[in-house]
């Protein structure tokens, strides 16, 4: 059996099924598997030209390593992919003689959060289906992995939703597709704050053991391990379409709270020759500051027309510091010790050096974004949206060996950010003819404070009507 294991060094070791329900682990850390699963070279090109779903079967079941059977994987996965609106789900397009833009965006909310969402709420709620027991999902969102779980988790019968993103500080699609589902188990909250408010709360929610239990409560942020994996996927149907394992390819990806580019880390553990995984950071550059000097500093967030890249304090570096240390569970604990007391930590050179050997980053601020739209727009007639154009500008600006193809990461549609795309370039987005009627829905939201108690309490709320309900 594959175990995972907390990267605070204090938590039980898990199998995968619980390590999915479980969220955060009890020590405040995240769970990692203690060993990475390998593809064989034979295996990594056996995956050429097959059906998404049957790849994403190839990749996740060393992860499930038999708690969920591959015929059930298999049904899950065909399922969940079916929901996309493009047939190669996640389609590769050549943008530069070594550039190629996967874009990730074809799932029903428009974002790359549907890739895993999708398949994760089929997972969760066939294993609390079998075990009988019903879970409350809080999710933090900072504009999209919210769209995604409201689309992926709406009216399922053992799973309450309560979701919380920052108030006016995303889009309005962003905040339609929270508040328009009508599902009797969705409660969208607008936090008086930013998004790592949310995710503080979030984690604050997990470490307070007795809510917890009390709740059943479950994560879908990229805290749960399963939502890495099912990122991990594209990362090798996408290196595969390009020659791997045959040929070494990098990755640019637009990055906020790590948990895209730490699944293009994953893939590379597991046997996938990848080069280079350059961060993209929007003027938000936590990650880029503490590549260059290695101190990661937590400073005020700034709005930008890059939303859910608004993050400061970004939750899977702890998972990529764990594995830079050589899996030192103690310095975790007093990184992140010093983190939550003065916000900041430094890090110790040998684990800058891991870091900085698989990893470049760098920033593209607003001037910089629209830009990138721009120039997407007049020169190859592609409507970007402004998180791709952070990534574009980034990778635009490295030259310096074209020898190996370079892919960049298309997270999100330019629907989604229309304002944005519009001032840039002149074109203003239109939602696909699926989504006509979503700006006229009625919304349903609560605005809270950011207040981790007041939190408490509506989630607890949320959770005993829906246990009487479902006793009723
Ligand atoms: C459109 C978009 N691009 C990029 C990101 C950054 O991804 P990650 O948080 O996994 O680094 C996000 C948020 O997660 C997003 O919604
Ligand atoms: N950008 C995200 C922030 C949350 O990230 P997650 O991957 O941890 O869910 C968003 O759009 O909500």
């Amino acid at each position: 059996m594959t175990t995972y294991v907390s990267t605070r060094g204090d938590a039980p070791r898990l199998g995968f099924c619980d390590v999915m329900l479980t969220g955060l682990a009890r020590d405040g850390g995240l769970y990692i598997p203690e060993v990475w699963p390998q593809l064989t070279p034979d295996t990594i090109t056996s995956l050429f030209g097959r059906p998404y779903w049957e790849v994403a079967v190839e990749v996740i079941r060393p992860f499930v390593a038999g708690e969920i059977s591959d015929a059930e994987l298999g049904r899950m996965a065909s399922d969940a992919y079916a929901t996309f609106r493009h047939p190669a789900v996640v389609p590769l397009r050549q943008t530069g003689s070594s550039q190629f833009v996967l874009e990730l965006f074809h799932g029903p909310t428009l974002a790359f959060k549907d890739v895993a969402m999708q398949l994760l709420s089929r997972l969760m709620d066939h294993v609390l289906e079998k075990r009988k027991q019903r879970t409350t999902i809080v999710v933090a969102t900072s504009g999209d992995t919210g769209g995604a779980a409201v689309e992926a988790f709406a009216n399922l019968n053992n799973v309450d939703l309560v979701v919380l993103f920052p108030h006016g500080r995303i889009s309005d699609v962003q905040r339609m597709m929270m508040t328009t589902s009508g599902a009797p188990n969705v409660h969208p909250l607008a936090i008086e704050g930013h998004f790592d408010d949310c995710q503080a709360i979030v984690k604050g929610l997990f470490n307070h053991h007795k809510f917890r239990d009390q709740v059943a409560l479950s994560g879908v942020n990229s805290i749960n391990w399963a939502r890495i994996v099912a990122q991990v996927v594209y990362y090798f149907t996408s290196a595969v379409a390009l020659g791997a394992p045959n040929r070494v390819v990098d990755f640019t990806v637009p990055t906020g709270n790590f948990g895209d580019i730490f699944a293009g880390y994953v893939a590379k553990k597991m046997g996938l020759p990848v080069r280079r995984l350059k961060i993209a950071a929007n003027v938000n550059d936590i990650l880029a500051r503490t590549l260059k000097t290695g101190i990661y500093e937590v400073r005020e967030v700034h709005a930008t027309t890059s939303p859910s890249m608004d993050i400061q304090v970004s939750s899977n570096f702890e998972r990529l510091l764990f594995e830079a240390s050589g899996r030192d569970a103690s310095l975790i604990r007093s990184l992140m010790g010093s983190l939550a007391q003065s916000g900041r930590f430094v890090l110790p050179d040998a684990v800058l050096a891991a870091v900085r050997e698989e990893f470049d980053a760098g920033r593209a601020d607003e001037a910089e974004t629209e830009s990138a739209i721009r120039a997407a727009w007049r020169e190859a007639g592609d409507l970007i949206d402004p998180h791709t154009a952070v990534a574009l500008a980034v990778a635009d600006r490295d030259t310096t060996d074209s020898s190996v193809p370079n892919i960049v990461l298309s997270t999100a549609h330019a629907a989604k950010f229309p304002d944005a795309v519009e001032a840039a370039c002149g074109i203003r987005p239109e939602l696909p003819a699926w989504l006509d009627g979503l700006m006229s829905k009625t919304e349903s939201i609560k605005i809270m404070p950011r207040d981790q108690v007041a939190i408490e309490r509506h989630v607890l709320a949320v959770s005993r009507a829906a246990k009487q309900g479902a006793a009723g």
